[in-house]
């Protein structure tokens, strides 16, 4: 397996990497400050990071031990920098972005070091450079972004009906034994006249998914509910996901899904599958682990899900992508067994995942960081986005359904697209 760290700069490495970190005023909207060109964000309720420019890049291949490698290099990176960093805070200094694919025999993963961070947390704002040169402070936007033209749509790997028959499949599978659970995906394509501007996507995305985790790392664009892990410190937390139902059109209809959803035999299954795996990842590296015993309702713009919250601390030190790697891939996404769920996903989708499905998210040079599951989101690629959705699946699943569910999870980045 290669690691390969391109710089922008000639190599080799251009002397010591500087990494200062200033206290800025309010910014306003973090989203509306990103300048054209590479952009990578995290951003939840006014909080986070956008970051723009790239420093150094990390590809490292395919393989289980994918988030290794990148860590290594982003060690060796932090090795060489001179970090001037008066803030200390999550995200300030030297902060990396990376998005890594679901199935570890996939190619495509990245780490980057962006050249310009501009971050809020808890009230206090600042802006971080990293690099050879200073970049230029955050100015007010000349070039607002433009929200994408007319679009063509397409399916993607599999129609509608052919997505019904794997799911049936799925279920089929399941009923005969040794797979518990599998997580089914689907995508689409859709088609602008223009290359698609990322940054019009996170605006939208931000303000109408404000309990969600929007981000963008490489082309990836979407706005996640589900925390894969949140270290601060020794401190851990995340919220898994599992068990959906649409939203109600008036608050009668929207209670009354919800309380089926609660009284759902087949979802509290799905989401125990989802439970028990982030409880089976994380035992073994925490001090203590509290993980509630009975999910939450989680009422998200298009859909309402199952959460369950988790709390631990760490027993000794590791990076929130080492926490990241070690949960992915939760039954959230993948199934249980592992093994299974993942062989059943790579005969049955008919297409691969990419970084669908993957940890999305940051690190700083202390390893704190937040990382999601890059879920309700598109890939973009110059004028084309391909959109992503999956549904847990068990033996009581119903495909119908299961397609109206992705239906719905779709809505968030077809939304974005379309206005
Ligand atoms: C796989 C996805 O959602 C997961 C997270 C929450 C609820 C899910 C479900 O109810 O099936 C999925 O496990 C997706 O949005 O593509």
């Amino acid at each position: 397996m290669t690691v390969s760290v391109a710089w922008d700069a000639p190599d080799p490495l251009p002397g010591p990497l500087v990494v200062r970190t200033v206290e800025v005023s309010d910014p306003g909207p973090l989203a509306a400050r990103l300048p054209r060109g590479p952009v990578a964000a995290w951003l939840r309720r006014g909080e986070g990071m956008v970051a723009w420019g790239r420093t150094a890049r990390v590809r490292p291949g395919g393989g289980a031990d994918r988030f290794d490698a990148a860590t290594r290099s982003l060690a060796a990176l932090a090795d060489r920098a001179e970090v001037h960093d008066p803030l200390e805070v999550p995200g300030s200094g030297l902060v990396a972005f990376g998005s890594f694919t679901f199935d570890p025999a996939d190619a495509g993963s990245v780490l980057e070091v962006p050249a310009a961070v501009l971050g809020r947390r808890g009230g206090r704002a600042w802006f971080t450079t990293i690099g050879a040169h200073p970049a230029a402070p955050p100015a007010p936007l000349v070039d607002a972004p433009r929200p994408p033209g007319p679009l063509r749509w397409s399916p993607g790997a599999r129609t509608a009906e052919q997505w019904r028959g794997a799911v049936a499949a799925a279920v089929a599978r399941i009923r005969s034994g040794g797979l518990d659970k599998v997580v089914m995906a689907r995508d689409l394509l859709a088609r602008a006249d223009a290359p698609i501007d990322e940054r019009a996507l996170l605006d939208r995305l931000a303000r109408r998914h404000p309990d969600c985790y929007t981000f963008a790392v490489d082309g990836l664009v979407g706005a996640t509910p589900e925390l894969l892990v949140r270290r601060s410190g020794r401190s851990v937390e995340a919220l898994v996901l599992a068990g959906t139902s649409p939203r109600g059109a008036g608050p009668s209809e929207d209670r009354a899904l919800a309380e089926r959803l609660a009284a759902s035999a087949k979802d509290a299954e799905e989401h125990r599958y989802a439970v028990e795996s982030v409880r089976t990842a994380l035992a073994p590296l925490c001090a203590d682990l509290d993980i509630a015993d009975r999910p939450r309702l989680l009422r998200l713009a298009n859909v309402q899900h199952l959460a369950t919250p988790v709390h631990g601390t760490l027993a000794a030190d590791r990076t929130a992508l080492s926490v990241a790697a070690a949960l992915h891939p939760t039954a959230a996404v993948c199934g249980t067994p592992t093994p299974a769920a993942l062989e059943a996903i790579r005969e049955l989708e008919g297409m691969g995942r990419g970084r669908y499905a993957g940890p999305v998210g940051w690190v700083d040079q202390r390893g704190d960081g937040e990382w999601g599951i890059a879920l309700r989101c598109a890939h973009i690629d110059g004028p084309t986005a391909r959109l992503f959705a999956g549904c847990g699946i068990v033996a009581d699943s119903d495909p119908a359904a299961e397609l109206a569910e992705a239906d719905n999870k779709f809505r968030v980045m077809a939304d974005a697209l379309t206005g």
